[in-house]
């Protein structure tokens, strides 16, 4: 068992501006532990008027300044804790801070460079380097994705999530079994057996919680996020299995409510957000205080889920971020106090050790099995009818080979079958008969003779073969009665709805890997019997992203034109272009590598080749001269080694560096993927938007056919960015593109009001519209995007 109280750490995110540094000072001289002190400026402290302080002092294992790089947070926050996870203890790390603070940033990573990973894909990356290190066990690894939302669990690597709205998702919910075990119903595990899977996994969530989120909800600030690394280890041949989980959890922002200044859903999201964070600032007081008895955490679903991590079995972490700015002191030091008090909790981690009890039936049944036999043959109920031919046959090839075989020292094993021994007997007199040896006493016969005269197996060890055989029986029993308890257990816990219950029967029938259905019934119990659908369901995301963001397969000819110029203009455009020339460069550089490590390969084959043919020569020569054969390599023989000695060292190089480059390819692609979709997605928000705004404006819509549009009153040339055709295409009505702004769809500029200041004196014209709104709204983009090309092309004439 290891006690110890959580860990606390601090990190402060760069400031825009440099000179609001002095707001605080980190002062790293006292051992083991520093101290951040945030200074109150004088225009928040009062000055003298009152007495709120000027500044304060707070206490951390280590405080990270702006400049940290993610990997040395990952080197002393995350690395001591994914060793006690391969170690067999349960980890948690948590960010808490504001909104904006770094929270996602440190757990999950940024979006924009390689560089800035962050805890989740090197924890992922170390783990399974580890596993792949240590061959002395069996690991076996599985992750989940959960995402609270509103005080609902969702399951963010279900793959319904990208096919529906995250309302209509089932909901994970939380099971308390009679020895207050937390099981999650509807969380699905996902086994990963490579790096790359799990990072695929991680990928497919957080798509799917961006592809959740709307403008009004911006999931990734009010939402609780748990991704948990599940591992299981156990020595081959051994019954004992370790498990051991990792929690690392991004929390919602932690400002309160006031100072956000919110409405409407928004507020009742800030109040489900509040009342879940102030839930865990209680159950975080009640466990800093002594005698507490009673810890409330029931009373929301994140510290039920973090039960153990709070002052449980667990070893767990806290990052507390911080946001220096002066508008942001408040809440930074509450963070700091939170974090304070977070550090008075103890845990006492233990090693997760269970007995596998498939195993352990196994084993005890073979034992069960010997001792029968040994028994048979004691109490003589030996087995009575007649051998088969193929058994006589083996027998007798058993007897040669016995016979012909020099060892003295070799047996004739048989078992404890007396059919088999008896036949043994028989056939051994048979051919002692046939050499005509009877009468000489040989020392076979005597052999015979002394086992004749064997005499017979003594009361008590009879007795205690009869005991040992009855206790193997029960302990059978009681692991059968064990293994139906768990799994009626599971069935009273789950009430599987019918279409769950399906699923169940068909996971039953589904053939597990052999020695895993023990492992898989705990998934169960976990994953509320839902079969783990495959990573490959991670490859159909981009066409389920259609369905879910309305986007259809085929786009109009306008929209793509539109999806361009939307693309074009987007902030992430400059990110998706630098990943894309970095992705080029790296692709290069690995086929750059690729060459050199088989030109690596070539070379070793040919020296020692080379080598080979030299030793040879060598000997030859001694043969032919008479001489002895040199001990030692002579002086070529000597060169090539070395030679050959430089390009393995290169090979192991290039290796590892494309080892390393293939990793990172990986995970470019996988932010640019991440990039697409987003983008995809707010241009579908924006198309939708501003086809609404259109036909919501136009005249179009109140008849079907033919209609015309009026861009004459003010307040259409308002809302609306529609202006005649200039003189390039008298006949074409244009929409003025407004800038596609993804994140506030801002749709008027300075320089389109002059513009439909300048045209709206031109005369009215009509446009054909359907009266279909999807129709009439791809046609309206399209003139609007062709307008937009126009302007780029030839403003003068504008
Ligand atoms: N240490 C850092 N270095 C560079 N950029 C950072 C750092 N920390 C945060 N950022 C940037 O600041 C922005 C906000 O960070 P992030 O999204 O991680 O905040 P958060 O606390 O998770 O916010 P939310 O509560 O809304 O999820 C992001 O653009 C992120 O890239």
């Amino acid at each position: 068992m290891v006690k110890q109280t959580i860990q606390i750490f601090a990190r402060v995110k760069p400031t825009v501006r440099k000179q609001q540094q002095g707001i605080y000072s980190i002062d790293e001289d006292e051992k083991l532990t520093s101290s951040l002190e945030i200074i109150l400026p004088r225009d928040l402290a009062d000055g003298f008027v009152n007495n709120k302080r000027e500044s304060y002092k707070f206490k951390f294992q280590r405080i990270f300044d702006q400049d940290t790089k993610q990997e040395t947070v990952f080197e002393s926050i995350a690395k001591p804790v994914a060793e006690s996870v391969l170690a067999g203890y349960n980890g948690t790390i948590f960010a808490y801070g504001q909104t904006g603070s770094g929270k996602t940033f440190t757990i999950t990573g940024g979006a924009e460079r390689y560089s800035d990973r962050g805890i989740i894909p090197r924890t992922l990356s170390y783990i399974f380097e580890q596993l792949q290190k240590d061959s002395s066990k069996i690991y076996t690894t599985h992750i989940s994705y959960l995402e609270i939302y509103n005080e609902c669990g969702y399951d963010l690597l279900d793959p319904r999530h990208e096919a529906s709205s995250l309302e209509d998702l089932p909901k994970v919910t939380i099971l308390e079994d009679p020895d207050q075990n937390i099981h999650l119903k509807n969380l699905s595990l996902h086994q990963a057996t490579t790096e790359e899977e799990a990072l695929n996994l991680l990928f497919l969530g957080d798509t799917n919680r961006m592809i959740a989120e709307t403008p009004m909800n911006q999931a990734s600030t009010r939402s609780h996020c748990i991704f948990t690394i599940h591992l299981s280890s156990k020595e081959p041949g051994s019954a004992t299995v370790r498990h051991a989980k990792l929690h690392l959890v991004d929390l919602a922002g932690s400002e309160r409510v006031a100072k956000t200044g919110v409405g409407g859903q928004l507020l009742t999201e800030a109040k489900y957000i509040n009342l879940s964070l102030h839930y865990l600032e209680q159950v975080i007081i009640a466990l800093s205080e002594k005698h507490r008895s009673h810890i409330p955490y029931r009373n929301s679903m994140m510290t039920s889920v973090l039960r153990d991590s709070l002052g449980g079995n667990c070893m767990t972490t806290m990052i507390a971020t911080l946001s220096l700015e002066k508008r942001n002191i408040d809440e930074s030091i509450s963070t700091c106090r939170f974090a304070q008090r977070v550090a008075l909790i103890k845990n006492e981690a233990i090693l997760n050790e269970e007995i596998d009890p498939r195993l352990m039936i196994v084993r005890l049944k073979k034992e069960i099995q010997e001792l029968k036999d040994e028994l048979a043959i004691l109490t003589g109920e030996q087995r009575t009818e007649a051998l088969t031919e193929a058994e006589l046959l083996q027998l007798e090839k058993l007897i040669t080979s016995f016979l012909e075989d020099q060892d003295p020292e070799s047996r004739l094993e048989v078992g404890a079958d007396m059919r088999k021994v008896h036949h043994c007997f028989h056939h051994l007199k048979k051919l002692l008969n046939d050499k005509k040896v009877l009468g000489k006493k040989s020392p076979v016969s005597a052999e015979i003779k002394d086992q004749d005269c064997q005499e017979p197996f003594k009361e008590e060890e009879y007795k205690k073969l009869q005991d040992i055989l009855k206790q193997r029986d029960n302990e059978i029993n009681i692991l059968v009665n064990m293994l139906k308890k768990e799994k009626k257990k599971t069935q009273d816990a789950l009430d599987i709805p019918s279409m769950d219950r399906r699923a169940f029967r068909h996971s039953q029938s589904a053939p597990f890997p052999p020695g895993n259905q023990v492992e898989n019934q705990r998934t169960w119990l976990t994953s509320a019997s839902r079969q783990t659908p495959d990573v490959s369901t991670y490859q159909h995301r981009s066409s389920l992203l259609h369905n879910k963001t309305g986007m259809r397969e085929e786009m109009s000819l306008g929209r793509q034109e539109a999806f361009e110029i939307f693309k074009r203009d987007h902030a992430d455009s400059i990110t998706i272009e630098d990943n894309k020339q970095i992705l080029k460069l790296r692709f290069s550089e690995a086929k750059a590598l690729g060459e050199c490590i088989n030109e690596a390969r070539s070379k070793i084959g040919h020296l020692k080749e080379e080598i080979t043919q030299r030793h040879m020569q060598q000997i030859a020569l001694g043969i032919s001269e008479n001489m002895a054969v040199p001990l030692l390599p002579d002086q070529l023989e000597e060169k090539l080694r070395v030679q050959l000695e430089e390009e393995k060292s290169r090979y192991k190089t290039a290796f590892t560096r494309l080892k390393a480059l293939k990793v990172e390819i990986e995970h470019l692609q996988l932010l640019m993927e991440k990039a697409k979709v987003k983008l995809q997605k707010e241009f579908e928000a924006w198309w939708a938007q501003e086809a609404t705004n259109l036909q919501a404006n136009s005249p179009a819509v109140n008849s079907l056919n033919h209609m015309k549009l009026s861009p004459q009153t003010p307040e259409f040339q308002q809302e609306q960015p529609w202006t005649l055709c200039n003189k390039s295409d008298v006949n074409a009505r244009k929409i003025l593109p407004s800038p596609p702004c993804p994140t506030s769809y801002s749709r008027k500029s300075s320089s389109t009001t002059s513009l439909e200041d300048r045209v709206s004196e031109r005369p009215t014209s009509s446009i054909p519209l359907t009266g279909d709104s999807q129709t009439d709204s791809d046609i309206l983009a399209f003139i609007k995007a062709r307008q937009s090309i126009l302007q780029k092309k030839c403003p003068l004439a504008l």
